[in-house]
């Protein structure tokens, strides 16, 4: 059958200013629909790979070879215009920290409506009506009540649903999670993974993970790519990576993770033969 990729990253090089590369020859891609797991130490290159797909690489840093193709549109080359319809638009993302993505001052849902407001041009009444739905949909119990509360007021897992229903307002295709549940305790973690995946089962959202943790991408990913040292050093289905791995640095990860909760899903293996 053949894959039906929404992105595509071919040989992607992220450089400095003097031209020194930080990630080097990166290819991955996701099937529409997938979830791609990106995996790797402290400095490997997986946020650069992401923000080079979202267009947002740090100053001073630039992609100077590769492609980055989504949906059939060549993102290298677009201009600010383009992006405005794509980003927050048809590629989303979440990061680690969300309360400093929101303003400290204002309440979550209007936060939420003003962003369903200008994205999708909702009048005020349907932007309040649909934040309550979308909170709802995060597993928020209470929509109206945490409608009116200030950032400051919710723990850090609903603080996340609050970013995920941010991220959904103008229903993307793919929702790129960059360490989005790395701050959070395990059990908070898992119930932020389980919402995901549901996102993913019943929206069809295309999902890239980004974690350095292993147990948090076995749970939800159907493909996961490694990455050290700015390179990927492998790459394919999460049973082939995680079950059986091929590369020395791979294997090293898994060793060190299964005190971290990836047994379950290695175990998994027993049960396969
Ligand atoms: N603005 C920057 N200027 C120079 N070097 C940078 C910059 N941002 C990142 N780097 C370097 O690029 C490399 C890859 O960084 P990146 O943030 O992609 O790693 P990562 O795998 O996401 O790690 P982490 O989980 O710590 O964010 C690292 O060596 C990092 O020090």
């Amino acid at each position: 059958m053949v894959r039906d990729d929404i992105l595509s990253v071919t040989g992607l090089r992220v450089v400095t200013r003097d031209g020194d590369p930080l990630v080097h020859d990166v290819s991955l891609a996701v099937e529409r629909g997938g979830a791609l797991g990106i995996v790797g130490e402290s400095g490997s290159g997986k946020s650069l790979t992401c923000r080079s797909i979202l267009g947002i690489l740090p100053p001073g840093l630039r992609v100077d070879a590769g492609t980055v193709t989504f949906d059939g549109i060549d993102l290298t080359g677009l201009d600010y215009r383009s992006w405005q319809g794509l980003r927050g638009n048809r590629i989303s993302a979440v990061f680690q920290d969300p309360a400093s993505y929101l303003n400290p001052s204002i309440t979550v849902g209007k936060q939420l409506s003003e962003v369903l407001r200008v994205k999708t041009g909702l009048s005020r009444r349907a932007a309040h009506a649909r934040s309550l739905e979308l909170f709802e949909q995060m597993g928020l119990r209470e929509p109206a009540h945490v409608y009116r509360q200030y950032p400051f007021e919710l723990s850090g897992g609903m603080l996340q649903r609050v970013l995920i229903a941010i991220a959904l307002s103008a229903d993307p295709e793919l929702l790129i999670a960059d360490e989005a549940t790395t701050a959070l305790d395990v059990t908070v973690q898992a119930e932020v993974l389980d919402l995901l995946e549901d996102l993913r089962r019943d929206r069809g959202l295309t999902l890239i993970l980004v974690s350095h943790d292993l147990a948090v991408v076995s749970q939800i990913c159907d493909h996961v790519v490694v990455m050290r040292d700015g390179v990927v050093v492998e790459s394919g289905t999460a049973d082939d990576v995680l079950k059986r791995p091929q590369h020395e640095y791979t294997r090293s990860l898994i060793e060190h993770h299964t005190a971290y909760g990836i047994e379950k899903f290695l175990a998994e293996e027993v049960l396969d033969v």
